[in-house]
């Protein structure tokens, strides 16, 4: 700006508010809710957690469940605790009738 004051940007009245909304769900960043979207990053994960098909694993905070689908997949169970109601309804209706499901289960905890 020539010759004038620069204009100061309003501060965002609520950064809950302005989280983006993915997956029919919009994630609170201030409580950690990001979700792990690089197939590959999973993979990698999971891979070197060095998981058995005799293993039952705990997870705390699966949220949408991408990388519970691995862990699923990779091992004989996956016992989940999750504090949002959302991410809970979320998962079942992910992996309702799949042959994923009997191999599941999910707690809400708050
Ligand atoms: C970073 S996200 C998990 C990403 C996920 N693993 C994926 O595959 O995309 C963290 C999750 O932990 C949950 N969470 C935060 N605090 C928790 C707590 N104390 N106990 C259980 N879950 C919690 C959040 O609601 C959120 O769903």
């Amino acid at each position: 700006m020539a010759g004038g004051k620069a204009r100061k940007e309003k501060p965002k009245p609520n950064a809950v508010a302005h989280a983006p909304y993915q997956g029919g769900i919009s994630f609170h960043k201030l409580k950690g809710q990001h979700i792990l979207k690089n197939p590959l990053l999973v993979d990698s994960i999971v891979q070197k957690a060095g998981i058995k098909t005799t293993d039952t694993i705990l997870e705390i905070g699966p949220s949408t469940g991408n990388l519970m689908k691995k862990l699923l997949e990779a091992s004989k169970a996956v016992i989940a605790v999750e504090v949002d109601p959302r991410m809970v309804l979320e998962l079942q209706r992910r992996f309702q009738g799949t042959p994923l499901s009997n191999r599941l289960k999910v707690f809400l905890y708050f």
